[in-house]
Order: structure tokens, then sequence, then C-alpha cells
């Protein structure tokens, strides 16, 4: 088991002598870490700032959420959102082992293969491509069509999936189990069988390359155990018995240590701290960062890495001037529409208000790991642009986006981003739109009565943030400003798709199971909408990433294509942080495959080549 070892003390770990230091003990970092000491040559050391919660049923149960629970989440909040109504939103992030893995809503997927295929245009390295990542995102997966995926509208009648029939795209040896739901609820299949009326194709594969459509979400759930499957269950517990691999919890990294040398710059270990007291760690190798989109670029900044104007205001020495460390932050935005379904359709809502009925399911799921307990929202929809609105509204959003292209962009990743998007708007295989469906209320949902609850977002959004430290603490959270809805081109998709949400809830077979839109208020105008989306959208924690973009050094990139730092000779970046450009998907099996591509290069880099005479 995995959660008998006792801690390790810091003293003790920060006297051995590593070859891979790894900052960071999250879905990036666990996986990295886990896979190199495979090799029983190498000494890894992994710091993580937050806990061990193995088998904490908070965290395994499918069901349930520690999001905003300060003991696994950061909590952080971005500024006052100038075009939000100067709202706070908040952003959680997974602090614990496994980071975000541990506290994420479980969807398991990919985006398309074009969103791959652009990485090698941004970072100028082909590896990086669907052809590229998609043999480690199958060997980070575990995949199982038991049980089989019942949804109306997939071809030929063919209702599920058998496991002789699994196609060559999914994995099957990895450590994160991906299952399909064991529960559908009648307003599932009503969902998509409207949907597929409005012309939208139940996606059997949403793995292949093509994820539009609508599809049942694979979750990561282990389903024989009914428990969420993530980086600290099974990369970091299968390799916890070997004796070249230290985990240390609870202590936080403040700094990374580099050679008083000239030429690149080299990394030789990290300054942590735990139990109030600080120590230094050194690595005979490399220093790995994979703090997360939020404290990758905080910790390079604190390091000396970013840009030389503000890494001066707050006194710290420049020692590679990067001003791409922190820039390019971009998060999928969403807002909801809620409708109260009528009298007697059974949704998660009978879990909030009949309390024999919740009972009840947890008797289930004590005695068969099933039930609700272990189900999870599975209707995922993504369309691309095109898809959405109608041929004249089109071409008025790709005037708006033009405009604002022209006047407001600025350095040549983001023209090289926006050049994508622009072609991706046009094209049906690319998704700008998600439409996640969950069987409850989540506004000030009444007792006693059942919802859906569809929400609505822009996947690939034009407005670009930024994170930044405000001091040389490592303990005050850096400043994080993702400029929500600060391009009218995002509000603008937002705007139709709420439109487009209220015309699929008065599509049959929908439209008769629906009593009545609770919020936004029914048959608002648009400008009310959109005022209703400045009040109330929020994001749904993909936060990418971007903020140590793989792309050139000349076009603002932060990591090369080998992922090292640019200006370092050791310095790697392997965590969501990298991803230089937003992807209609939900990220984690996109950040595990970049973990093990990373572990790959890594380990091929110091197998001594074999003599060949
Ligand atoms: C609430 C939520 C819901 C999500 N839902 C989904 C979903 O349903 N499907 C999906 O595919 N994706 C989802 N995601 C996104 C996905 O989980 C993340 O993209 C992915 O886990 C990010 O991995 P990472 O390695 O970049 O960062 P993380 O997993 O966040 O790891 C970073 C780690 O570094 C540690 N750390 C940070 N600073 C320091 C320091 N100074 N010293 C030591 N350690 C430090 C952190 O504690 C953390 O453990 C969700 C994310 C969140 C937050």
């Amino acid at each position: 088991s995995c959660d008998n070892q006792a801690p390790l003390d810091p003293g003790r770990f920060s006297r051995i002598e590593y070859d891979y230091i790894i900052i960071g003990g999250g879905t990036a970092g666990i996986a990295l870490s886990a896979r190199l000491a495979e090799d029983p040559s190498l000494v890894i050391g992994v710091i993580e700032a937050g806990t061990s919660h193995a088998e904490d049923p908070l965290v395994d149960i499918p069901s349930s959420s520690v999001v905003g629970n300060a003991t696994y989440d950061w909590n952080f909040v971005s500024t006052s959102q100038r075009h939000a109504q100067g709202r706070r939103v908040s952003l959680p992030r997974g602090k614990m082992l496994g980071g975000s893995s541990g506290i994420n809503g479980l969807a398991w997927g990919r985006a398309s293969k074009p969103e791959y295929d652009s990485w090698s245009v941004l970072s100028g390295d082909g590896t990086w491509s669907w052809k590229g990542l998609l043999p480690y995102m199958q060997k980070a997966e575990n995949f199982s069509a038991v049980p089989t995926n019942p949804y109306p509208g997939i071809s030929g009648g063919q209702k599920a999936r058998v496991s002789h029939d699994i196609p060559q795209e999914d994995g099957y040896n990895g450590p994160i189990h991906a299952s399909y739901n064991s529960v559908y609820f009648q307003v599932v299949s009503a969902v998509v069988e409207t949907l597929n009326g409005l012309g939208v194709k139940t996606n059997a594969e949403p793995q292949s390359g093509d994820a539009t459509g609508v599809f049942n979400t694979l979750v990561s759930v282990d389903r024989e155990e009914g428990v969420r499957s993530y980086a600290a269950s099974t990369y970091y517990c299968s390799r916890i018995a070997n004796r070249n691999y230290r985990v240390l919890t609870d202590a936080m990294v403040t700094k990374i240590l580099f050679a008083k040398s000239e030429g690149p710059l080299t990394a030789i270990g990290v300054e942590f701290s735990a139990n109030g007291q600080l120590f230094n760690v050194f690595a005979k190798k490399e220093v790995v960062l994979a703090a997360g989109a939020v404290q990758t670029p905080q910790l390079l900044e604190l390091s000396g890495i970013g840009n030389r104007t503000l890494l001066q205001s707050h006194g710290i020495t420049t020692l590679v001037d990067l001003p791409g460390v922190g820039e390019n932050l971009q998060e999928h935005l969403f807002s909801g529409v809620q409708f109260k379904l009528k009298q007697g359709i059974q949704t998660f809502d009978l879990l909030r208000s009949d309390p024999a009925f919740a009972a009840e399911q947890r008797q289930i799921y004590q005695s068969t790991r099933g039930g609700l307990l272990a189900a999870t929202d599975n209707a995922f929809t993504f369309l691309s642009l095109k898809g959405l609105v109608s041929e004249d509204r089109l071409h008025e959003l790709l005037a708006l986006f033009d405009l604002e292209d022209h006047t407001k962009s600025t350095g040549p990743l983001l023209r090289k981003q926006n050049a994508l998007n622009r072609r991706w708007f046009t094209e049906d295989n690319v998704a700008t739109v998600e439409l996640i469906q969950l069987s409850r209320g989540i506004f000030n949902p009444t007792p006693n009565s059942s919802y859906v609850t569809i929400q609505g977002g822009i996947v690939h959004p034009s407005s670009r943030g930024s994170v930044h430290i405000t001091t040389q603490d490592a303990f005050v959270a850096p400043e994080i400003d993702p400029a929500f809805l600060s391009r009218d081109f995002d509000t603008e998709v937002l705007l139709d798709i709420i439109k487009y949400i209220q015309l699929v809830a008065q599509t049959e077979p929908l439209a008769s199971m629906v009593e009545e839109q609770t919020d936004p208020v029914p048959d608002s105008a648009d400008d009310e909408i959109i005022r209703y989306i400045r009040a109330g959208s929020g994001v749904c924690d993909e936060m990418v990433h971007g903020t140590a973009a793989m792309a050139s050094r000349e076009d603002g990139g932060v990591v090369d294509g080998s992922l090292r730092v640019h200006g370092t000779a050791n310095l790697r970046v392997v965590d969501a942080s990298i991803i230089p450009i937003q992807m209609a998907c939900h990220t984690q099996q996109t950040v595990y495959a970049i973990a093990e591509k990373a572990a790959d290069m890594i380990k091929n880099q110091h197998i001594k080549p074999k003599y060949s005479g």
C-alpha cells in the first residue's frame, strides 16, 4: 500500500546527492520522476509542497470534490477582472502529492490532431505533434471498455464498444485507468439525441484525433475499485519501494541554485523550506521544474529568469532575460445555463434533496464500489465555431477577431497563435466551443427539484493574461491576471454559446423534460446575457498554460523542444505551462504525455552509446 510510508526527514533528504531534482510532485512531476526512477542507475529526488492524501475518500470517491478546501487546494484567485465586473475569479490548483490530478474533474480526453500538430509549428520541433505525442498518451493510459458506451447516435447501431473492438489509439498498459461511467440518467440520452437532431454527431471515438461532436467522456476512474486514478495512486505507488526514488512532501522550493561560472547557466540544485527551516539540496545532472502553470513561472522569476525590468523592480538579479516567463496565460472560460426539470426526473440532485436516497447510494458504493457516488457527469460536446453560428454571424465574428488581432495583438508568438486559431474557426475538425452537461443544479437549486445545467465555454479564447511575482517572498502567491473577456471576440462567442444552449433546451426530446429556464432569466436580450456572462462566468480549471511556452526565444518562448529553459544548460520545465496554445480538451492526459515524452528524452540522453567496433 502507498499510505504507510513514514514521511522523509527533510535534513536527510537534503544530504543525498541526486542526479535529478524535480520541483513539484504533481501530475507531470510524479509521472516524470517515477519513469526516471525505472533506471536504477539514476537517483531521483522530488520536492512537493503539499502532503500525501493516499486512501483519502475525499480524494478517491469520484463524486466527491475537494476544490476550494485549503487542505488540498492552493485556492488561488485572479486579480480583479476589469471585464468581469471587477470580480476576483477563483483558480483552484491541487496542493498535494499528485497535484491537480488529485482534485480535478476526472474527464480523460485528447484534443484534435491539428491542435497537437500546431505545437511543432510553434516550437519548431517536429516531434511535438499528434504522431509524436500519441504513443505517450497511450503509454499513460489503461483503457477499459467495460462498462460499455451506451450513447445514442453511435453509427451502425453499435451502441456499445466491446473489449475486442478497441481502436488502436487507446492504451492498455499504462498507469492511469480510463473508464466509462457506470450510471447514466435518462436526461443524458435526451441531451445527446437533441444535439444529434441539431446536427451534432455522436463521436464514438473521441480519442482518435477528431475530438469534435458529442461524446461520452472517459474518466480517470479505476472502475473495479470505484476510485480516482491519479498520479500519486499509480505512478508514485508503483515506484515507492525503489531505493533510488525519494519524494519529500510538505516542503516548498523557494529558489533554484545555479553554478557561478561563465557560459550557459547551469542549475546545481534548489533551496527549499520545510518545518520552518531552509535547506539546500544538489543535483548532479539536472533540475526539472514541474510546479504547474502558476508556480513554475513564479519560481523562474524568483530564481532570476524572466523579464529584466520586472525582476529589477523586485530587487532580483537577472540571470537570463526572458520576457516570455509568466506571459501568454490562457484559460477556458465558461458560463452556464440552468434548467429546472419536470417532477420525477432523476438527476444527481437527489443526493442533495433526498437523505434516504443518499444513504442508499452510500451503501451501494460501500458494497459494490458503484452507483452514483462512483459516477460523474459525462456528456461533453465540442463544436467548431462554424458549427455553432450561422454563416453571416461567423463572418461578423471573424471580422471582430481580425480587428482585435490587428489593433491589440503584440509579439510573434501571439500572432502565430492567432493565425492558427483564425484557420480553425473556419474548419470543422477543431472545436472552439465546449458544452458540458451537468445533471444537477448549480445556481441556488431549490430542494426537491432536479435540474440540468449546461456549461458553455470558449476553449480557444483570444484573451491573454499573465502570472508574475509581486515580491521576493516565495510564500506569497504570484499575481494571476487571466484578463478574462479582455477581447470582445470572447464575450461575443460566449453570447452565441448561451443562445445555442437555450436553443438546445427548446428542442425535443429535451424540451419535454424542461419545466423552466432559471438562469439566466429566460428571453433575456443580448446585452442582458452579456451582463450575465461578465457577472458569473468562471473557469473550468484547465489553466494553460503557455506561462513557460515551448517556442523559440525570438518568438517569446521560454523552453525549447527539449523543454530546456532558453539560456540554461540543464534546467527543464515539464508541466502544463509549456503547452504553447490552448487546447480544446481537458488537459490532464496531455500533461501526462508531456511527462512521458520528457522521461524518454532525458533517459535516452544518458544512455551510454555502446561500442560498435
Ligand atoms: C479543479 C480542477 C479540475 C480539473 N478538471 C480536469 C478534468 O476533468 N480533466 C482534465 O483532463 N483536466 C482537468 N484539470 C486540469 C488538469 O488536472 C491539469 O491541467 C493538470 O493536472 C496540471 O498538471 P501539472 O503537472 O501542470 O500541475 P499540477 O498537477 O498542479 O502540479 C504542480 C505541483 O507542484 C506543486 N508545487 C507548486 N509550487 C511548488 C513549490 N514551490 N515547491 C514544491 N512544490 C510546488 C503543487 O503543490 C503541485 O502538486 C482540472 C484542474 C483543476 C485544478
